[in-house]
This record gives C-alpha cells, structure tokens and sequence, in this order.
C-alpha cells in the first residue's frame, strides 16, 4: 500500500492494544511509530507485568481476524468451553458456556504481545522504538516528547498521536489538562495475587484443562487458567486487608482450609507459601473518561481510554475491539481525522463505559451473593431459559463473550432480563407462598438453608435432564 498520500501516526504504547493498532493503520498504508517506555520484551528473559495469561473472546478474535493473525494466536491457545465450579467440599461441577464453538481461550499474554509487535514490525512502514516513554506533548502542534533509556529526549511531530500506553496513560494526562475532559477512576478495596498450579507428578495437567477454574466464595474469588506448559495460572481476588492480615504460614494455611481446601494439594502447600509470602497483592482500578479524541490530532485507545476490574475477562477484548471501531471509523470517513475522531468517541464511548460498569457490578454481584450454589444455579437458568427461549433469552455473559453485540444493548438487555426474573419471581411468590412456607418448614427442620438451595437446582437439574442440557 503507498504510504505517500497517508498520514504519519505515533502510538504510544507497545502492549496489546498498540501493536494490534499499528497492525490496522499500517493496513491502511499509515506510516507508524510504535514508542514503547519498556525494552524488546522479545529479548527479555522474564517479562514482569499482569496477567500472565488472559481470555480471550469473541471480539478480541474478531479484532485479530481483522489483521490476519487469530489463527496463529488461537494454535497458541488453550479453549475453555465451560466453567468449573469448585465448591467448599471439594465437588468440581461443569456448567457449559454453550454449544460447542462457543468457548474462550486462555492465551498466554507475552506470546500474543511479541506476535502482535512482530506482526507490526513486518509492514515496511512501521517502526518500533523501544526503551522510549511519552513525557509530553502538544495537540495543536501535533508533536510529542520522548525520553529514551539514557535521558535523552526526542520531539516529533506527527498528524495523530495515538494513547495506547495503559491504565496510568501518560497521554490521557495530557489531556486531563484541557478544558470540557471527564475523567473518573474508582480503586477497589481487593487486591489480586497469581499463584502457580503446576503439571502433576506425571507432568499432565493437574485438573480438567479446558475449563475457566472458578472458586466462587463471595467476597474471596479464585480463578484458573490453562497454559502450554500444563501449569494453571490462578489469580486470588480478596480484600487488601485480608492480604495483609495474613502474615503467617499458619495463617495461610488456615485461610486455604477454610475457603480453598481443594486448592492447597494442587497450589502445594510449600510452594503457596513461597509465592504468597514474595508477592504483592496488586491494585485493580476503574477508569472512565470523555473524550477519548482531542480535535483531529490525537484519540486514546484501550486501557488508556477505559481501564476496567478484571470480573468480566473483557478490559484485552474491549480494547482490541477499539482497533476495529477506530479502524471503521478511518474507512467511514476516509481518514478524515477531524472526522473519524469525534465519531470514534460518540461510537465507542458508550460501550466502553457500560463494559466498565458491567465489570464492576459483576464484581460487586459476585462478592456480596455470588458462591459456588448460587454460581450454578444462576448459570443453570440461564441456560435452561436459553434452551426454552433461544431469541429472547440470551445470557449476558454469551452476549459479551460469544458476540459482537455493543457493550451498551448488552447491558439494557440484562435490565429487560432482570425485569422479566423479577416479574416472575413476584407471580412466582404469590403462588410459591406455599413455596416459602415449605421452605421455612425445611430450615427449621434441618436448621440449615441447603435443603432450599438442594431443593432448588434438584429442580433445575430435574428440568435440565428433561431439556437435555
Ligand atoms: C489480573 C488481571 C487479569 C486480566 N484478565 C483479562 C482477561 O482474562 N481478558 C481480558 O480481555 N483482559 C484481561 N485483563 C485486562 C487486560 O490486561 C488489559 O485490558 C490490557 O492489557 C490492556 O491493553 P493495553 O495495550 O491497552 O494496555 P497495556 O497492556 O497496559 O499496555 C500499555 C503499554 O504501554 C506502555 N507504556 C505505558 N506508559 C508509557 C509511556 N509513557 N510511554 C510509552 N509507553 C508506555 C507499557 O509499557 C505497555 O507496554 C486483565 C487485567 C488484570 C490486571
Ligand atoms: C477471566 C474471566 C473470563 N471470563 N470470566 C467470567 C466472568 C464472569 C462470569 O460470570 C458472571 C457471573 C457469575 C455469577 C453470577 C453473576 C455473574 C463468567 C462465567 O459466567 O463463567 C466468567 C472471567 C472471570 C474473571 C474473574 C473472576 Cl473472579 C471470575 F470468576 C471469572
């Protein structure tokens, strides 16, 4: 593609979302300059950071379809295409996400960001500048400042500056100093540690592999996900103070054998202890901004644009799907910039929000009623009203992870669904009066609430058996 009459872009930002960018704009026959603040992660022997691995979905395929390379990433990924629900006893219970091309992929983060940066590095007109990080920049003018590793700055000046440097975007600050910018952040009161469930003693995986591990235990969550090398990488979600409270070996192990007794044989019980004692419980934070665009001159894109708690496996798959919305908008308006900027904000600017607000009610819904029963049994209903009424009742997590439905239809669709439950919980209670009576009977029979919850997804299995699910 000639890049004679394209326009000359900065993407600031190596990491997911930048290199998947700069893939899209060079299609487009853009010359591009990748500033990336770290090193060649390619040349690193460890590469420190997040998640060591993600779920990958819907979009985040599309996103990667849209430069050639979903199937080179998907051979690399390991597809989940249920749950695991692990309850208190021990007791593992599949729920399927679908049919079975519905699944996500657990994908190794460092592997998916050297493809994209070496997919990126392939077109002629792009190149990566490493080791350099975004100091500042002037939007009028269209330039930007850099220092490298030895101190030295670089200014360039370029037709658009692209933020895609993440959650502490160096880029979105500098917009924070113009006039009419929204910006909102909301740290929440968990934290997050990885753990490592290694191969068994036969180096197979130590338990089901394609599935999403979840330890659903209200305000304690625990989840895992598949790698290459048969180790499952586990991610702890509970309260910093609970973190911090836990300053012994005894106290760790009392903690597991409390709330993850399955997880201390699979963890290791040495190897818990060694990890959880040298790590850092690390912050998540929820960012949302407006706008996302400054005149025709610059636009920031995923976790720079919108940072999102990690309940809902979609801040990577929300950000790649940024590429297509931008992309969309260069090909609407003809690269137009003073076009297709403000039209990306107006398009994407509701979606991202709503993803980042569905992430944040999913964690609040999760910590305050969300265990192992109750997971199932809402999963189970969702999917038997899925099996009843396939057009009118989709899950809210199929319609995030399974389509390309925007963020915001899903989310006013989950209110319609919430209404409908409700409604029939309110006709249901009128006739289930018995129901609760019964109910209170059973609790005061066997001093316990399980008979009810027994009750309950008997029922629900009783009705999945009929339904074949
Ligand atoms: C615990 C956890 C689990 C997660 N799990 C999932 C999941 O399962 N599925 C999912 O879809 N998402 C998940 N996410 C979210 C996902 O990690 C992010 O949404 C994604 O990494 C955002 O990509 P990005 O490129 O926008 O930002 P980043 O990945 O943060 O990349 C930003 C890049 O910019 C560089 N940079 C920063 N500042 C500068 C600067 N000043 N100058 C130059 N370069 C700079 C950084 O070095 C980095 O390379 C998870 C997040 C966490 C914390
Ligand atoms: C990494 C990743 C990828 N997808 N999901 C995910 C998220 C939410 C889900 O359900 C919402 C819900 C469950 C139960 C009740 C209400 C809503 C489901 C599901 O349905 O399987 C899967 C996660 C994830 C990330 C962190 C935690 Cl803590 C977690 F549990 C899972």
């Amino acid at each position: 593609m000639e890049t004679k009459n394209k326009k000359h872009v900065a993407v600031c930002g190596g990491g997911l979302v930048g290199a998947m960018m700069a893939c899209y704009l060079a299609k487009r026959g853009y010359k591009v300059d990748i500033y990336e603040r770290r090193s060649d992660i390619r040349l690193m022997e460890v590469v420190r950071g997040r998640s060591i691995n993600l779920a990958l979905s819907c979009r985040g395929r599309e996103a990667l379809r849209g430069v050639g390379l979903e199937d080179e990433i998907s051979k690399n990924g390991i597809p989940m295409g249920a749950r695991m629900i692990h309850d208190l006893n021990g007791q593992r219970r599949p729920i399927p996400y679908g049919t079975k091309d519905q699944y996500i992929m657990s994908i190794d983060r460092r592997l998916l960001n050297e493809a994209l940066l070496t997919a990126a590095e392939k077109y002629p007109s792009v190149r990566i500048f490493f080791s350099h990080k975004l100091l500042s920049c002037d939007f009028e003018k269209g330039e930007a400042e850099f220092c490298n590793d030895k101190g030295d700055t670089l200014r360039i000046q370029v037709d658009l500056i692209i933020g895609a440097d993440g959650a502490y975007s160096a880029l979105r600050r500098q917009m924070m100093k113009l006039r009419l910018f929204d910006y909102e952040q909301t740290y929440i009161p968990h934290g997050y540690m990885e753990l490592n469930i290694p191969p068994n003693s036969n180096n197979e995986f130590a338990m089901e592999t394609n599935y999403l591990h979840i330890w659903p235990r209200n305000e304690f969550m625990m989840i895992a996900l598949p790698n290459l090398d048969k180790s499952f990488t586990t991610t702890l979600f509970m309260p910093f103070e609970i973190f911090e409270g836990i300053d012994t070996e005894e106290k760790l192990m009392k903690f597991f054998e409390e709330r993850f007794p399955d997880a201390i044989k699979l963890l290791g019980a040495e190897e818990l202890k060694k990890t959880f004692f040298t790590s850092k419980a690390l912050p998540m934070v929820s960012i949302k901004c407006k706008p996302y665009h400054v005149g025709g001159k610059s636009v920031i894109i995923g976790d720079a644009a919108h940072s999102m708690v990690p309940f809902y496996g979609q801040g990577m798959n929300c950000g790649l799907e940024d590429c297509i919305v931008l992309n969309e908008m260069l090909e609407k308006y003809n690269d137009d910039l003073a076009k297709a900027l403000p039209e990306y904000t107006k398009m994407r600017h509701p979606d991202a929000t709503a993803m980042c607000d569905l992430a944040m009610y999913n964690y609040i819904e999760m910590r305050s009623h969300v265990n192992s029963k109750l997971f199932l049994l809402r999963k189970k209903v969702d999917n038997i009203l899925h099996m009843l009424f396939p057009r009118t009742w989709v899950p809210l997590y199929t319609m995030v992870a399974f389509t390309r439905t925007r963020y915001h239809q899903c989310i006013s669709r989950r209110e319609w669904q919430d209404k409908i439950i409700n409604q029939g919980i309110t006709m249901s209670t009128v006739g289930g009066g018995v129901g609760l009576i019964l109910g209170a009977y059973l609790l005061h029979k066997s001093g316990g609430l399980s008979p009810v919850y027994d009750f309950l997804e008997d029922s629900v299995n009783k009705v999945q058996g009929w339904l074949k699910l």
